[in-house]
C-alpha cells in the first residue's frame, strides 16, 4: 500500500501553526492578517471555494472580507474595486476568484493587482520573481504541492519530475519550482501538455508525477512505473446522483489503478485541494508580515 499524501492532515497542521502565530501576534498587540476576496457571478465551485476561504480565516484568527458582484459588472468597475483594495491599508492581501465572465479581460484585472498584495501569485511580477528565484508569492496550488514534498520529506534532487499540464496557475510554475535550485527542486523536469506525442512514454519515466489537467481518468495504471510518487492536482466536478450535492470530485489519476504501483499518492478529494487553501493562508501571513515585499527587495 502506498503512503497517502494527506491534504486534510497536513493543511490542518499548517493552519494550527498559523493559529499559534496569530495568537502570539495578538498578545504582542500586532495587527492581525486580513485576506479579502472578490467574487464575480455565481459559479458554484467558485462560491464554495470563497466560502471555504472565509471559514479557514475564521478558524485561525485571520480577518477576512468578501466582495461579491453580479455577472454584469463592467471591466472598468471591477478594475476600480481592485484599486480600492490596493489602497485599503486594512487589507494585507486579496484574490480575484477565477474564472471571470467573458466580457472581462482576465490579464488586465490580474495586472492591476498590487504585486505586494497578490497572495494568489498570479501577477506577472510575482511570476517573474519566482522564475528568477527571488522572494515572491508562489501561487497557492504550487505552494501546496511543494509543501507536500517538504513535509513528507520526499527527495527531489536529481529525480525525474514529469509535469502534465502547462497552465499558468499550476503546471508551468510547478515545473519552474521543481527545476529550481531549492528544496523541493533540483529535479530534472519534463513539462508535457496537450500537444505532447505519446504522453505515456514520458509518464512511465517519472520518479515524481504531477498531473494538473482537469481530465478525469487521464492517467491509468499502465502509464506509471513501480515506486512512482504521484500528485494529482485535478479537481473536476462530475455528475453523481448518489451524492447529496449531485456531483463527485474527480482527479486526473485513476487512483485504484495507480495506487497499486505508487510509493506515495495524493487522493482527490482530500489531497491538493486543502493544501491550496493552506497555501493562500501562508501567503496572507507573509503579506501581513511583509516577509516577501517590504524587506530588502532585490
Ligand atoms: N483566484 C483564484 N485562486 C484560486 O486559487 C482558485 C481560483 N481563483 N479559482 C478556482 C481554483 C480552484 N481552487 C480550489 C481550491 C480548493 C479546493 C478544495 O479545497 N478542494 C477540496 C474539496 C472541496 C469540495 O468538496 O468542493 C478537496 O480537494 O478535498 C478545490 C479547488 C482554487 N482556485
Amino acid at each position: 500500500m502506498p503512503i497517502i499524501l494527506d491534504g486534510k492532515k497536513i493543511s490542518s497542521q499548517i493552519k494550527e501553526e498559523l493559529k499559534e502565530k496569530v495568537e502570539l501576534l495578538k498578545k504582542e498587540g500586532g495587527k492581525v492578517p486580513h485576506l479579502s476576496a472578490i467574487l464575480v457571478g455565481n459559479d458554484g465551485a467558485s462560491q464554495t471555494y470563497v466560502e471555504a476561504k472565509v471559514r479557514d480565516c475564521q478558524e485561525i484568527g485571520f480577518e477576512s472580507s468578501k466582495l461579491v458582484f453580479d455577472d454584469s459588472i463592467s471591466e472598468e468597475e471591477l478594475l476600480a474595486e481592485v484599486e480600492k483594495l490596493n489602497n485599503d491599508e486594512r487589507v494585507d492581501g486579496f484574490i480575484v476568484q477565477l474564472p471571470l465572465p467573458k466580457h472581462i479581460n482576465v490579464d488586465k484585472v490580474l495586472n492591476a493587482i498590487n504585486p505586494e498584495k497578490d497572495v494568489d501569485g498570479f501577477h506577472p511580477v510575482n511570476y517573474g520573481r519566482m522564475a528568477s528565484n527571488l522572494p515572491a508569492y508562489i501561487p497557492a496550488t504550487p505552494f501546496g504541492v511543494m509543501e507536500f514534498l517538504k513535509r513528507y520529506e520526499i527527495p527531489t534532487r536529481g529525480k525525474h519530475c514529469v509535469v502534465v499540464g502547462r497552465s499558468h496557475i499550476v503546471g508551468s510554475p510547478v515545473s519552474i519550482l521543481m527545476g529550481s535550485a531549492n528544496y523541493p527542486g533540483d529535479a530534472t523536469v519534463t513539462l508535457t501538455h496537450r500537444y505532447t506525442e505519446n504522453l505515456a512514454q514520458y509518464t512511465k519515466q517519472a520518479d515524481i508525477l504531477i498531473v494538473a489537467v482537469g481530465k478525469p481518468g487521464l492517467i491509468t495504471g499502465d502509464m506509471v512505473k513501480d515506486g512512482v510518487i504521484v500528485i494529482d492536482v485535478g479537481t473536476t466536478r462530475v455528475p453523481d446522483t448518489t451524492k447529496k450535492s449531485g456531483f463527485a470530485l474527480k482527479g486526473d489519476v485513476i487512483f485504484e489503478e495507480v495506487s497499486k504501483k505508487a510509493s506515495h499518492i495524493s487522493p482527490v478529494p482530500g489531497g491538493v485541494g486543502p493544501m491550496t487553501r493552506a497555501g493562500l493562508l501562508m501567503n496572507t501571513w507573509l503579506a501581513a508580515q511583509k516577509e516577501v515585499y517590504g524587506k530588502e527587495l532585490v
